[in-house]
């Protein structure tokens, strides 16, 4: 029998609607400036009341984080997603992890369908946020053995077990027990990671996993997703905006804008993308993105 993908979506779409903050037409200064004495305190009451009822009058905008997606990731692959800021990596990653449900069109993962299957799909995965995962005034090691016995490991085996997987990441002994918070953000990452091993999760999500890390702490953390991957039999899913990053660990990439599949493929097919030259994964980027770095826009629904 056929192996399903690991992730299979289809013409996948989110929106969120979104409330305008201070639009034109708002004043918010009879507030912040209210002069003393009860009149002026009155108009600034006044002008906030108004301020919050022009809000609630005027319907929310319609964005769309994620538009008519749709892309499969083969079992065993590392596979990057890039894309500007506001482009909807992490809507998507938050999508395959049944954090968020889509609008429209369907998601599997390892032939289980989000929506309808999200506690098997929950099993499957595990998503590698570092600042949402730890108890900060714990040590790596009682976060790692905390982690365990939410999988049901007895807490011997757990201990065990969390000393084994620090180890091998180079945690010297003396670090297992000092407060996560006095370890590197880098080590912290690491340890994030880490802890996917108690599950031998299918499917990695990794929303950043190096962003904000110096350039030893990246090579590590990048060193350790390779070593994941080659000897756990994990996918990995991982949103970067280091080109560098992905493509040295990324079997094949896409690039999102505005919500929309703009170029999917290996790194060399990328580079080689544009007839007659070929360029770098940073010049396809801009290419695909516009020009420069800006502000993202977001893209904006028209209602029918
Ligand atoms: N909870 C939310 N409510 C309203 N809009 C949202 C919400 N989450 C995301 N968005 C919007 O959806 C779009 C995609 O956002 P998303 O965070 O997925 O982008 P991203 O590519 O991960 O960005 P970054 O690189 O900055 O992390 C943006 O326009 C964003 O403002």
């Amino acid at each position: 029998m056929q192996q399903p993908t690991a992730v299979e979506c289809r013409h996948v779409s989110k929106y969120f609607y979104v409330h305008d903050e201070g639009a034109a037409g708002e004043d918010d200064s009879a507030g912040s400036h209210a002069v003393a004495g009860s009149n002026g305190r009155w108009r600034g009451v006044a002008g906030r009341l108004a301020t919050i009822i022009g809000r609630l009058r005027r319907p929310p905008r319609k964005v769309a984080a994620v538009q008519d997606l749709s892309l499969s990731v083969r079992r065993g692959e590392i596979f990057g997603i890039i894309g500007p800021n506001g482009s909807g990596k992490s809507t998507l990653v938050r999508l395959l992890s049944t954090l968020l449900l889509p609008d429209e069109g369907s998601i599997h993962v390892f032939g289980r369908d989000v929506v309808a299957e999200q506690r098997e799909v929950r099993r499957l995965i595990n998503r590698v946020s570092v600042e949402a995962a730890f108890f900060k005034k714990l040590s790596a090691l009682e976060n790692l053995s905390y982690a365990a016995r939410l999988y049901d490991l007895p807490p011997k085996e757990a201990r065990e077990r969390a000393i084994d997987i620090l180890r091998r990441m180079g945690l010297p002994r003396a670090k297992l027990d000092a407060p996560l918070e006095d370890l590197s953000r880098g080590m912290q990452q690491k340890v994030a990671i880490a802890r996917a091993l108690f599950t031998a999760p299918v499917l990695l999500l990794l929303d950043e996993p190096t962003t904000g890390l110096d350039p030893r702490s990246k090579r590590e953390v990048q060193d350790f997703v390779q070593e994941l991957h080659d000897q756990h039999d994990a996918t990995v899913l991982l949103t970067t905006h280091d080109m560098q990053e992905a493509e040295r660990l990324c079997g094949r990439i896409a690039f999102l804008k505005d919500g929309r599949l703009v170029a999917m493929g290996t790194p060399e097919e990328l580079k080689r993308s544009r007839p007659g030259r070929e360029m770098s994964l940073e010049e396809l980027f801009f290419e695909l993105t516009g020009s420069e770095w800006r502000p993202h826009e977001e893209a904006e629904v028209e209602e029918s």
